[in-house]
């Protein structure tokens, strides 16, 4: 698992709501000198861009309809990065529970999966420090399945809740959890991320603090870096 300065090497990370795939792929990017890619935050943008056009989310014809005036970026520095829509900035509108909300609307349209997993390859394979990690629901079997180290993050579901209610601050615990299983449930039905597909390696937090989950997750890289030499 050698730095080849045309491939970075790819970390791809899955699982569900609040399993703390962000934070934590984001922490280990940030170690070893590596980018980071959070592919969720194209989904989210995507629904703030069809909210914003005017359309409806529940709607898959508009959804794809608003794809070519989609206009996205975002950085994949770890320490720092935003997230544009055209000239504006969504890194924090994309959070908000409205968006949340309806997200899952618009990642189940097949259309939208196949043009954002082209951009999600594209910027993968534009990254220039010597590897990237990747973070979502189908990175370990859909976007990169040959990448040397893949990983499902866990929690129990009680665990991520109380993660995400301890974030949404002015929000009741209850709507949490009850927004982040139906997101769950819907997202079950177009991939699978809550059972580790062959040679993906699950790391469970649910007993892990945050540094012990860093520490479990950089153990399968460092594994997979021996194996793969
Ligand atoms: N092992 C852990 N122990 C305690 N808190 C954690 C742990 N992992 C993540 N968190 C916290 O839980 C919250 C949700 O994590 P996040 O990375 O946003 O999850 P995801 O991207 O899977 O939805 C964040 O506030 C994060 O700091
Ligand atoms: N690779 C991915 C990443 C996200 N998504 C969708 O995007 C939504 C938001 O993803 P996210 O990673 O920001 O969600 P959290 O787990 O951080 O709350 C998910 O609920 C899925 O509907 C997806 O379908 N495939």
């Amino acid at each position: 698992m050698q730095h080849d300065p045309v491939h970075p090497v790819v970390v791809a990370v899955d699982g569900p709501a609040g399993s703390g795939k962000s934070s934590v792929s984001k922490e280990v990017a940030r170690r070893l000198g590596w980018g980071f890619l959070d592919t969720g935050a194209a989904y989210r943008a995507l629904a703030w861009h069809a909210e914003a056009c005017g359309v409806d989310t529940a709607d898959a014809a508009s959804v794809i309809s608003c794809l070519d005036s989609f206009d996205y970026r975002i950085g994949t520095d770890p320490t720092g990065y935003a997230v544009h829509v055209g000239s504006t900035d969504v890194t924090r509108a994309i959070r908000e529970p409205g968006i949340s909300g309806v997200v899952s609307q618009v990642a189940r349209v097949p259309e939208v999966r196949s043009h954002l997993i082209e951009l999600f390859r594209a910027i993968m394979a534009a990254e220039r420090r010597g590897g990237i990690v990747v973070e979502g629901r189908d990175i370990t079997t859909v976007v990169a399945p040959d990448a040397p180290a893949r990983i499902l993050l866990t929690a129990s579901e009680e665990v991520r809740t109380a993660r995400r209610s301890a974030e949404l601050v002015g929000h009741s615990a209850s709507a949490t959890g009850q927004q982040l299983r139906a997101r769950d449930a819907a997202d079950s039905k177009v991939v699978d991320f809550m059972n580790a597909a062959e040679g993906v390696v699950t790391v469970d937090s649910t007993d892990l603090d945050f540094d012990e989950t860093v520490e479990a997750m950089l153990a399968v890289i460092r594994d997979a870096q021996v194996r793969t030499g």
